[in-house]
């Protein structure tokens, strides 16, 4: 209900909202869920679930000696083209890292199917020559000025410290050939083993890294998305991981069972009281800017623009859910 309201609520037109901060979450990647290429039971089943982004994996997910298979089953489930849904999904494919033999192969596989993924994702990104050649390879495959969207993976101390120019990069591509970046991926568990860390309760250990993806993503309006909860049983602790990191600016996570998506995808919409809070604000926001005060007080804490726009970022995220 409270929902439905906020649907038809839209944001202060006065406001010219364009020349603020628009990002482009226009296609929601809540729950990004992992299917091994190399299983075609799961592939099928995942096209059975409501989820908002299908990773068909070729990398980790997959045995050495499985790659061939999992290439060549992804490409049939393209040939097939994408199934259609209750609602639109996004349907993309991991590679292989660019240091392995592998990527090349994978690439050529999906790009020259009868139907393109929407999105390729590209785990282990630690220079900008990767993104680069990246490009080059979809230019010389895809000869329209289709786009095709792009998941940069984030995962090692050398990626951290390129991340800023990746991105840079990645954007900067996007204006001149045919790749269109659209989030960052935090790989916590290859960081982990890259920096030689070991995993506490805590958290402690991934913390800083966690917070700067959030930071890097958000500052060139890519969607930020959290560390994958490989206890898939203990769905309390997996709810209580995706709290944590939607409060630090995440907008989804990885997933790797069907039983986490639920799980997942409601954690990341905003509960009931955000909704009433961010609508309520927007509405006295509105009105105290007419009155010409910029700064005022709603429920007990002082009010301007940039929680004006958090605000907004509850209620687009609110219109999300399916009414
Ligand atoms: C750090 C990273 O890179 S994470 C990404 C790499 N890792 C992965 O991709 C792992 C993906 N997940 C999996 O392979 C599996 O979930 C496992 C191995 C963890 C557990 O698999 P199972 O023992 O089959 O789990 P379980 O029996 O609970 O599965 C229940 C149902 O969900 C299906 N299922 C399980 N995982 C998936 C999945 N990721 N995608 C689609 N379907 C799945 C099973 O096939 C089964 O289907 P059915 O009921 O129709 O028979
Ligand atoms: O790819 C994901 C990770 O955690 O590593
Ligand atoms: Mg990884």
């Amino acid at each position: 209900m409270l929902v439905s309201f906020v649907k038809f609520r839209t944001i202060p037109r006065f406001l010219n909202i364009n020349k603020i901060i628009v990002r482009k979450y226009n296609v929601p990647r809540r729950a990004l869920m992992y299917v091994p290429g190399d299983d075609p039971k799961k592939i099928s089943k995942s096209l059975t679930l409501d989820v908002d982004c299908i990773a068909l994996d070729c990398e980790d997910g997959v045995a050495v000696n499985k790659k061939r298979e999992a290439r060549e089953t992804i490409r049939s489930f393209l040939d097939k083209g994408k199934p259609s849904k209750d609602r639109d999904y996004d349907f993309g494919v991991r590679i292989n890292a660019f240091d392995t033999e592998y990527w090349q192969e994978d690439l050529e596989s999906c790009l020259t199917a009868i139907n393109l993924p929407d999105t390729i994702l590209i785990p282990k990104v630690e220079t900008a020559d990767t993104i680069k050649q990246f490009s080059e390879e979809v230019k010389q495959r895809i000869k329209s000025d289709k786009k095709i969207n792009v998941i940069i993976y984030i995962e090692s101390a050398r990626a951290f410290l390129n991340i800023v120019d990746i991105c840079k990069t990645a954007e900067g591509l996007s204006k001149t050939s045919n790749i269109q970046p659209v989030s960052l991926v935090f790989g916590s568990d290859d960081f982990c083993a890259n920096i030689g860390a070991t995993r506490t309760e805590s958290s402690i250990e991934i913390l800083y890294a966690r917070q700067k993806l959030v930071l890097v993503a958000k500052a060139f309006n890519l969607q930020a998305i959290d560390m994958v909860y490989i206890k898939y049983k203990d769905l309390e602790g997996l709810k209580k991981q995706c709290e944590e990191g939607m409060k630090m600016g995440y907008t989804g996570k990885q997933v790797i069972h069907p039983g986490q998506v639920p799980i997942v995808q409601e954690a990341f919409l905003p509960s009931a009281s955000q909704i009433e809070w961010a609508s309520g604000l927007l509405q006295s926001f509105e009105k105290h800017q007419k009155d010409g005060k910029g700064a005022f007080t709603y429920k007990g804490s002082m009010i301007d623009m940039p929680t004006m726009r958090q605000a907004e970022n509850v209620i687009k995220l609110a219109n999300l859910k399916k009414t």
